[in-house]
């Protein structure tokens, strides 16, 4: 990739972005490297922040550059960085911990309140020309995957995360409520790990479609009735009377949480993926009948991009099969565009200095569009 463009497309305030030239970054330790972006996916967080400004209490209150789900070439690296070199691919972690607090000391560095997360406020996200990280949160790709590729290890990595946290083990049944990417890629995982039952839930009848197309073994379209009737349809439809061991919720919608409690078995496990309203009424008698362990999953820690590049590079999950195009980084709003109007799953941008040609994928087999649902992830009270 030639050029030295750090073109930057920035998000101001809610629904006014611009792109806007700015200095290169440089390293500031010995141990970083500069990454020139290729590719970078359109995450929900970014989503919601170009619609909102906010997710909780995170509030963007100066201008921030957008995107976290990238891949790139490095292109400069610092004097004690052994592990890259010039040209190599990788696929970025977009957030670096402090490494000397508690949670980073006992091994759960996502946890770290220091954390420098990229496209979350105060800090610059990855839609820009270049990116400066520590080497150790950028990952070698393997011959066999593509920076396209790439830039899908952040949500894999977000799907391998949960489907550790729910210990997933050979044999088990396991329900993932929410089919976008995160639930689709959850419930690849979960098939990697050794899941016989994979149940896709949504509301949208064509993301079950490809759901079903993809890793899930049995679907079920959620309706409008009280969630323990939901969850009696979702056990009868998938053969499994005496509840699910595992129910993950990757939509963040209240109904579906609801119906999760009364689908996970006695002594089962519940996995809080999504992230939607922040309080809402929970069947915790349920919870306690049960015995149900629950247990929340935030992005992503040890090891987690590793399996997820393995996964991909052993040609387990094909990542590929959930971008529906690439488009130029001039048309990175319209992308935002497509992305909230739900008529899409992936779209890739390509890095300023990339050159594409009309929608230039590296797969010969683009995801079918889902039906249009506008709004759907408002509709779950995403984030
Ligand atoms: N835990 C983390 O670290 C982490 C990381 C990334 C994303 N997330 C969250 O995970 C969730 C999924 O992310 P995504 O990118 O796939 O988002 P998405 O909005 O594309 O997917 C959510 C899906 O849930 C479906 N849905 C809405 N209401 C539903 C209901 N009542 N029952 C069943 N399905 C319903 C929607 O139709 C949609 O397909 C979001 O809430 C996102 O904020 C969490
Ligand atoms: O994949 C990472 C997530 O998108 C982020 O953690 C975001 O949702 C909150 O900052």
């Amino acid at each position: 990739m030639a050029g030295t463009s750090n073109l930057s497309f920035i998000l101001n305030k809610p629904l006014d972005v611009e792109f806007q030239e700015r200095p290169r970054p440089t390293l500031k330790s010995p141990h970083d490297v500069i990454v020139a972006v290729n590719y970078t996916g359109i995450c929900g967080s970014d989503v919601h922040y170009w619609q909102h400004g906010a997710i909780g209490h995170y509030v963007v209150k100066d201008p921030m550059v957008l995107g976290h789900e990238s891949a790139g070439t490095v292109v400069e690296a610092g004097a004690a960085v052994t592990t890259l070199k010039v040209g190599d691919r990788v696929a970025l972690e977009p957030g670096y911990p402090c490494r000397r607090c508690r949670a980073c000391l006992g091994g759960h560095y996502n946890l770290c309140p220091d954390m420098v997360f990229a496209a979350t406020p105060p800090y610059d996200g990855t839609l820009a020309g270049f990116w400066a990280a520590p080497a150790d949160f950028c990952y070698r790709l393997p011959d066999a995957v593509s920076l396209q590729e790439g830039a899908l290890i952040e949500p894999l990595a977000v799907a391998v995360h949960i489907v550790r946290q729910a210990q997933v083990s050979p044999g088990q049944s396991v329900v993932v409520m929410g089919a976008g990417p995160v639930g689709l890629l959850v419930g690849a995982v979960a098939r990697a790990f050794g899941a016989t039952t994979v149940v896709a839930v949504d509301i949208v009848p064509s993301k079950l479609e490809f759901a079903r197309s993809f890793a899930a073994t049995h679907t079920y379209l959620s309706q409008r009735v009280a969630p323990e009737e939901n969850a009696r349809n979702i056990l009868a439809e998938a053969g499994l009377p005496a509840g699910a061991d595992v129910v993950i919720d990757a939509s963040g919608a209240e109904p579906s949480i609801q119906a999760s409690l009364h689908v996970v078995r006695v002594g089962g496990t519940y996995v809080q993926g999504g992230m939607g309203k922040p309080d809402i009424t929970f069947p915790i008698m349920a919870l306690c009948l049960k015995e149900v362990t629950a247990r929340g999953s935030f992005r992503y820690g040890s090891g987690d991009y590793k399996l997820a590049i393995d996964l991909v590079a052993a040609g387990r999950i094909d990542v590929k099969r959930l971008v529906d195009g690439v488009v130029a980084f001039k048309d990175a709003e319209e992308a935002f565009r497509k992305v909230h109007g739900g008529k899409v799953i992936k779209i890739l941008i390509a890095g300023p200095n990339e050159k594409i040609e009309g929608d230039k994928l590296d797969t010969a087999a683009p995801a079918a569009a889902p039906a249009p649902a506008e709004g759907a992830a408002e509709a779950a009270g995403c984030c």
